[in-house]
């Protein structure tokens, strides 16, 4: 799948938020610190992980909802980082041990950890790889996911104009 579009929308909605907010700093923590939350955020409503519990997950636009918030920061990373030039969703099989729903969370976020740490091409890749895992396992589609991001982005200049 071409990312291309999606971090050419993504750059224009980090240079506008980052006008209206006047944010002059690297904000590279806060987004990844914000995309580890976006991930809880999707994580709690699969409801994977709620053993004590009978209420099944979220209906799918809520689930793709959450999902793109993640796209919209993973991209946005990227772009500080200098790596828009990941034309094709990376593939690869790293995500293939985590087993269920519940352990492809927890190793998602170990590595968005590690790219923070590291903060390198390999790291980058590692965390689409994650996502990808974590698409399938929902059973979004290319797609689905395109759709979505293009909906969240448009809403987040919205907010923006609201003075959320
Ligand atoms: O620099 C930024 C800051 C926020 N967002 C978007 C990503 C998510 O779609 C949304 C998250 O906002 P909250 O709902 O968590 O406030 O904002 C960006 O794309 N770039």
């Amino acid at each position: 799948m071409e990312l291309i579009d999606l971090f050419e929308m993504q750059k224009r909605l980090d240079k506008y938020i980052e006008e209206n907010n006047r944010v002059e700093r690297d904000v590279f923590r806060e987004k990844l610190l914000a995309l580890t939350v976006e991930l809880a955020e999707l994580a709690n409503e699969t409801r994977c992980f709620k053993f004590w519990s009978r209420k099944g997950p979220s209906p799918k636009p809520v689930l793709i909802e959450e999902y793109v918030d993640s796209i919209h920061f993973l991209l946005s990373l990227g772009i500080l980082k200098g790596m828009e030039d990941l034309h094709e969703w990376p593939e690869g099989e790293e995500a293939e041990e985590a087993g269920d729903l519940t352990g492809l969370f927890i190793q998602t976020q170990r590595e968005i950890l590690n790219f923070g740490d590291r903060q390198d091409r390999a790291s980058y890749k590692a965390v689409w790889v994650h996502y990808r895992a974590i698409a399938e396992a929902l059973g979004f589609t290319a797609e689905d996911v395109v759709t979505a991001y293009r909906e969240k982005n448009e809403e987040n200049y919205a907010r923006q104009q609201r003075g959320y």
